[in-house]
């Protein structure tokens, strides 16, 4: 194996992703960042120059467990201080398993504003995957707002209350076109959309008749669920989150923000045509147009227009073509197993939207998680005191809570309170989703955990049974994964064992969510961590311990 080394400058940057120009937050000058590459085993070094002109920067590396590495988790405020300006840090951990990754902004909106870009693991050298395709593409994809993240933040955190709204476009590896017809624009020229560049240009998937392709898909969208499909054409689903899942086939599949997919295509369609690649807007009523790609089977011209018209998309409130989508995926024959025996711990955690002062949040068993000063991984690591608010989180909620009507009492609190949990436990989470503050309104949320994969156990409709729901766990064939999502009124069931010494982030992986508290912190094992690099501790409390040479 090997060490790669990146050296990375974040900036502001003018790009046009749907051929509008704004100024976005790239890496190199580039947009979306540069993709990394490695194998499996290999050591990744980013160092990463901050060269925003005001703000500090963090980057995540989503779905890298980061095993004896927590400090290199890229989340602010917990596991190291947002870089500041001008500043260097050393972004050091290791890629052990082989799948679809990306990375992305963790601090305030920033990913929202276009920090992200692909890493992608292969199989070491000697080791295969479990399937065989001659080529493969990458399809990273966003949403993407014409209002600045700070425009957002505010409104997020204004009263009264400003929602974000829907994007306006939808990007596939950063590039789409809002306002200006993609079909229009092939048939007539330049026509119908006078500015489209070459950073808004359709991506165009070159491929060979016959032949057997996979699509590598991640989603890093701030709010939007995709479904993506391909005209004519099937999928076979044969990897989730970077775990290999058992190949089960389908005409469209949904991806939610934090989720990756592989899929495997044959180009088996008649090769005198081209076919359309869709994307379109899942769970919350559209107001954005699908994304188009094309799928240009060689040797006609990309400029072809496809004889058929794009797929379409699912009805955006069909939820049991989602369901029947996730209840399919399953471990792929010979994967890990979970501890079978029943876990050391259930923490139920109820998902519902509320209000502080007046001010609109999302709470977890009524507590909004508001961010500490001082990262948790180094104010737990040395013991420091109020650091932040102390006491444990409740494990569950009031057993006359209606999860199908709004909050009776939508007042919450917010809190930075932390669930500390024994190492090397098995940990059950309950993700008990509800109505939202409006009636009849229950929304789709992603939660994305940092540091593990997790067997998801189940899913189910209303309110989990303690009994009867336990007894019906998956413990035979659950995928591994790290980012699940909970259906309206709906709860999903996942398990980890908490054997990796850190501080870790557990959330809905929805922007703006998170922004209004929709997550918790979970810490294990903290004194097994090793020494935390300086450069991660330059802030808060243990900034302080820094210069007064209180650290070790
Ligand atoms: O957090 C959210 O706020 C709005 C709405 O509930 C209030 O405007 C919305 O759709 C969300 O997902």
């Amino acid at each position: 194996s090997k060490t790669r080394h990146f050296k990375w400058e974040v900036g502001y940057i003018y790009a046009s992703p749907d051929c509008n120009e704004k100024v976005l937050i790239g890496i190199n000058g580039k947009f979306p960042g540069p993709t990394i590459r490695a194998k499996a085993g290999d050591t990744i070094h980013v160092e990463l120059k901050n060269a925003l002109h005001t703000e500090g920067v963090v980057i995540h590396w989503h779905g890298i467990r980061q095993l004896g590495t927590p400090w290199a988790d890229g989340t602010a405020s917990i596991s190291q201080c947002a870089i500041d300006p001008e500043e260097t840090f050393l972004y050091r951990f290791r890629v052990e398993k082989a799948g679809t990754y990306f990375y992305h902004g963790h601090y305030g909106m920033q990913r929202a504003a276009g920090l992200y870009g692909s890493l992608i693991v292969d199989a070491a050298d000697g080791e295969e995957e479990p399937f065989r395709y001659d080529g493969e593409f990458n399809l990273l994809l966003s949403d993407w707002y014409h209002q600045s993240i700070y425009d957002q933040m505010v409104g997020l955190s204004s009263k009264p209350f400003r929602w974000i709204g829907e994007p306006q476009t939808l990007l596939i590896n950063g590039r789409g076109q809002h306002n200006c017809s993609l079909a229009a624009h092939l048939i007539e020229g330049s026509g119908k959309c006078e500015s489209m560049s070459k950073d808004c240009a359709p991506v165009v998937l070159r491929v060979l008749p016959n032949k057997t392709y996979r699509l590598r898909i991640a989603s890093t969208t701030s709010l939007a669920s995709l479904n993506l499909a391909i005209g004519n054409h099937k999928m076979v689903v044969v990897e989730a989150d970077g775990n290999y899942v058992e190949p089960f086939m389908v005409g469209d599949i949904d991806i939610y923000s934090g989720e990756s997919y592989s899929v495997l295509v044959t180009t088996d369609q008649n090769p005198s045509s081209n076919y359309w690649l869709s994307i379109g807007v899942r769970g919350r009523k559209p107001k954005t147009s699908p994304a188009l790609a094309i799928v240009n089977y060689r040797p006609n011209s990309p400029s072809k227009l496809p004889e058929s018209s794009p797929p379409v998309v699912p009805e955006w409130s069909d939820y049991n073509h989602s369901k029947s989508l996730s209840y399919r995926i399953l471990a792929r024959r010979g994967a890990t197993k979970p501890p079978p025996q029943s876990a050391d711990r259930r923490i139920v955690l109820l998902n519902t939207q509320n209000t502080v002062d007046g001010y609109t949040k999302w709470s977890i068993n009524n507590i909004s998680l508001a961010l500490p000063p001082t990262p948790y991984l180094g104010s737990m690591r040395y013991r420091l005191k109020n650091a932040f608010d102390g006491g444990m989180p409740p494990e569950n909620f009031p057993s006359n809570y209606d999860v199908m009507r709004p909050p009776k009492n939508p007042n919450s609190t917010q809190s930075s309170n932390a669930y500390v949990i024994r190492f090397n436990s098995t940990v059950d989470v309950i993700l008990q989703n509800a109505n939202a503050l409006a009636v009849n309104v229950s929304e789709i949320h992603p939660w994305h955990l940092h540091g593990h994969d997790f067997w998801v156990l189940g899913y189910g409709d209303g309110r989990f049974d303690e009994e009867e729901d336990v007894a019906r766990f998956n413990l035979k064939n659950p995928p591994l994964r790290n980012t699940v999502v909970i259906f309206p009124y709906g709860w999903t069931a996942i398990r980890f064992v908490a054997d990796n010494p850190g501080v870790w982030a557990f959330h809905c992986h929805i922007e703006p969510h998170l922004h209004m508290g929709m997550g918790v912190i979970f810490a294990e094992g903290v004194e097994h961590v090793g020494r935390i690099p300086k450069e991660a501790l330059t802030c808060g409390m243990t900034g302080k311990m820094l210069m007064d040479n209180h650290l070790p």
